[in-house]
């Protein structure tokens, strides 16, 4: 029986802004989501809408106005142990080595120092960043430095990863690459994170990668579509999902227009 154990809930949340002394600015309204062991979720929606918010709140870096989030069956009510960040500028430490880096979230846990670099060597063998343990990012190529940020974020071992449009830096060869060895890692268990929450603005990527694509739409934003793609992974190719793809993406432009004609 496939094991269906919730990640993460998250009820009836909203933010909302403080612009200055009198106005504040609602962002993020009414948001509902689980999800489950073993799932990838896409949050697509326009530029502003509040895809990236919401993540961190689920990481527990900035506070929600109403509602509760429970990750891992804890409360998130500040930075959450069960989650980490890919980001999609990498935001990688400059002044510290990939070792240094890597370890960073593990030197933060308090772990023995030898606990430290036996999980950051590895984690780095494993990102296939082999050999590069004392370069520093900047002698390291786009793709090589956001496998620091994904090494980085794994080494803690999070139960949710939270991917901030991680390969949309990177050039099409480099993020399908990483995308299939991330997927490679999590498929054979190499790493311990159960499920991902994917923020992206490619709708291929999301139907490729993902088990439900959301949309996140309206302003103040709020999930309004949900899109179950239920190919198995391994068989999906841009014939097999490009009814998927034209109807996210027709579905995606038909609410940002009048979302727009609201404002
Ligand atoms: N710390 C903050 N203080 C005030 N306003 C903020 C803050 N963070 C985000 N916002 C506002 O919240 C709204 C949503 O921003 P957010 O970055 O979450 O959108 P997004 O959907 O991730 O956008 P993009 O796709 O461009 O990354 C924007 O209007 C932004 O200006």
């Amino acid at each position: 029986m496939k094991n269906t154990r919730t990640v993460l809930e998250i009820k009836n949340v909203s933010k909302s802004f403080q612009k200055d002394q009198k106005h504040t600015q609602c962002v993020l309204d009414n948001i509902n989501l689980e999800v489950s062991e073993n799932e990838i979720v896409a949050l697509l929606g326009r530029s502003g809408s509040g895809k990236s918010t919401l993540l961190r709140m689920i990481a527990g870096l900035v506070d929600s106005s109403f509602g509760s989030i429970v990750c891992n069956d804890q409360p998130v009510t500040g930075p959450c142990p069960d989650t980490s960040m890919v980001f999609q500028t990498f935001a990688l430490f400059p002044w510290l080595t990939v070792f240094g880096n890597v370890s960073f979230g593990l030197q933060a846990l308090g772990l023995p120092a030898s606990e430290v670099n036996r999980r950051t060597v590895d984690m780095i063998d494993l990102i296939g960043l082999s050999g590069y343990a004392d370069a520093y990012p900047k002698e390291l190529s786009g793709g090589m430095r956001q496998r620091i940020g994904f090494a980085r974020a794994l080494a803690v071992e999070p139960q949710l990863l939270l991917l901030d449009e991680p390969f949309s830096a990177l050039d099409i060869y480099t993020g399908h690459k990483l995308r299939q060895d991330l997927l490679e890692l999590w498929e054979k268990h190499y790493i311990k994170t159960k499920s991902m929450i994917l923020v992206t603005h490619d709708i291929e990527e999301a139907v490729m990668l993902c088990d439900r694509v959301l949309l996140l739409t309206g302003s103040p934003g709020t999930i309004t579509d949900e899109f179950k793609i239920d190919i198995p992974r391994k068989t999906r190719t841009q014939e097999n999902t490009k009814l998927w793809v034209d109807t996210i993406s027709d579905t995606l432009n038909h609410k940002i227009a009048l979302t727009a004609t609201q404002l």
